[in-house]
């Protein structure tokens, strides 16, 4: 995600600071079961927080993040991401997204992985079903 976080800042017109929190996944997985590591930079408490990720598949990884965050006690937590997928569960925040896929078939490119390649490709592109 963090390639294109500049792109996306860009189009802000508010002030925002920016921390990071990470839980890798293996994407397929319907479970999230990694730690997360997060160094928390800058306080959230009483703070509007908008958790951007490039995409929510299971929905298991965004779920822990904004459990985790609560903890701190923002103000509001809403999360945005690039797309979502079908499968996902139900996450209890308010959700922004760019794209609604009406399958949970892999993307690749634009930052978005398959296998640690593709990563790099300039578009988002659909992975052949059976690749
Ligand atoms: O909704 P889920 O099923 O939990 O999957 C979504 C997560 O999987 C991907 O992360 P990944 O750890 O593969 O790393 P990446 O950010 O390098 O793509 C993606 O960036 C999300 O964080
Ligand atoms: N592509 C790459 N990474 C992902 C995807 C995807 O479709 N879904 C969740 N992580």
């Amino acid at each position: 995600m963090s390639e294109n976080i500049g792109e996306l800042v860009r189009q802000l017109n508010f002030d925002v600071a920016m921390d990071w929190i990470s839980c890798p996944h293996t994407p397929g997985e319907r479970t999230n079961a990694s730690p997360i590591v997060y160094y928390q930079n800058v306080p959230i408490q009483g703070r509007d927080v908008i958790v951007v990720d490039d995409a929510i598949e299971s929905g298991g990884t965004m779920k822990r993040l904004v459990e985790h965050l609560k903890e701190f006690d923002p103000a509001s937590i809403s999360v945005a991401t690039l797309f979502v997928k079908p499968g996902r569960v139900e996450i209890p925040v308010r959700q922004y997204f760019a794209h609604q896929m009406d399958s949970d078939d892999m993307l690749v490119g634009f930052g978005l992985p398959w296998q640690d390649k593709l990563r790099n490709l300039p578009y988002v592109a659909q992975l052949a079903p059976g690749a």
